[in-house]
C-alpha cells in the first residue's frame, strides 16, 4: 500500500520550472531512494513534498488523500524533512538540538525522554556526546544529529536530502546503516542521493535526470543497470 503518491508533479523557481511532471510512489514501510547527479532536480522534489516550495501542476497524495497544507502541517501528519548541508544549530548543545527537533509536537517530557533514548539507541555516539556543542562534531556526527532531530517529531515518511555529501566512505556507510536500521524500526524513508551505493539498501529506486524520472525499479536492479553503472561508478 503506497504511503506516498506523486503524479505528473511540477515545480521550479520563479518562472524557471525545474519538475516536469515526476511521478513516484513509496509503499509504507519501505525504504526507497530518488538518485540523481547534480541539479536533476531531488532537492526540489523534496522541498515540494515538504510544503517549502509550491507545486505548480500535479499531484501529492499522502496516506491516500491529497497532500496540502503549511510544513507545520505536513510534519504534524509525520512527514519530516531532513535537509541537504544539516543546519544543526552550532551554539547549542546534542541534546538541546534534539530537543528542538520535537517543538512542532510538544510532547511530555516523558516522551521526549523516550524519543532520545530511541535516537541514542540508534546513535550513540550521539548520546557520548550529548553535552558537546554541535558545531565542534565532525561532518559525519553532524549528519547524525540532523537526523536525530528529524526523527523527534515521530516521522511515518522520513525525506532525507543527501546524507552522505561531503563524508568518507566509512561514514557514509555508517549514515546508511544507521538509516536503514530507522527504516526497519517502521519508519518509512525517501532518501535523496547521488551516492548509488545506497541502492543495495533500496527497496525501490527513481533515477531522475533534468526534471524527470528516467528509471523505476527495486534498489538491486537498478543497481545492476548498464547505464546507472557507468553514470555512477564509471564501469
Ligand atoms: N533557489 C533556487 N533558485 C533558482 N534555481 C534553483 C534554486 N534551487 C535550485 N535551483 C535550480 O534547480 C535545478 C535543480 O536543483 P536541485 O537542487 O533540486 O537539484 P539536486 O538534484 O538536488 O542537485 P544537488 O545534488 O546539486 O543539490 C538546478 O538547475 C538548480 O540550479
Amino acid at each position: 500500500m503506497a504511503l506516498l503518491e506523486v503524479e505528473n508533479l511540477r515545480a521550479g523557481y520563479g518562472s524557471v520550472p525545474v519538475l516536469h511532471g515526476v511521478s513516484l510512489s513509496v509503499d509504507e514501510g519501505s525504504n526507497a531512494v530518488l538518485l540523481g547527479l547534480n541539479g536533476a532536480g531531488k532537492s526540489t522534489t523534496l522541498m515540494a513534498l515538504a510544503g517549502l516550495l509550491p507545486t505548480t501542476g500535479g499531484e501529492i497524495r499522502y496516506d491516500g488523500k491529497p497532500l496540502t497544507g503549511t510544513t507545520g502541517a505536513r510534519v504534524r501528519a509525520g512527514i519530516v524533512l531532513v535537509p541537504e548541508g544539516r543546519h544543526v544549530f552550532p551554539a547549542l548543545t546534542v541534546r538541546q538540538n534534539l530537543r528542538l527537533g520535537a517543538w512542532t509536537i510538544r510532547r511530555d517530557t516523558r516522551t521526549v525522554r523516550g524519543h532520545l533514548n530511541e535516537i541514542y539507541s540508534i546513535f550513540p555516539r550521539l548520546e557520548e556526546r550529548a553535552d558537546q556543542l554541535a558545531g565542534t562534531l565532525s561532518g559525519g556526527e553532524q549528519q547524525m544529529l540532523a537526523i536525530g532531530r528529524g526523527l523527534m517529531s515521530s516521522p511515518r515518511l522520513l525525506l532525507i536530502d543527501e546524507a552522505s555529501l561531503g563524508l568518507s566512505p566509512k561514514l557514509t556507510e555508517q549514515v546508511f546503516a544507521a538509516v536503514q536500521l530507522i527504516n526497519e524500526r517502521g519508519v518509512t524513508v525517501l532518501m535523496v542521493e547521488q551516492n548509488a551505493g545506497v541502492l543495495a539498501q533500496a527497496d525501490t529506486a527513481f533515477v531522475m535526470q533534468q526534471g524527470r524520472i528516467t528509471m523505476a525499479g527495486s534498489g538491486s536492479e537498478t543497481l545492476e543497470d548498464d547505464a546507472v553503472r557507468a553514470a555512477y561508478f564509471g564501469t
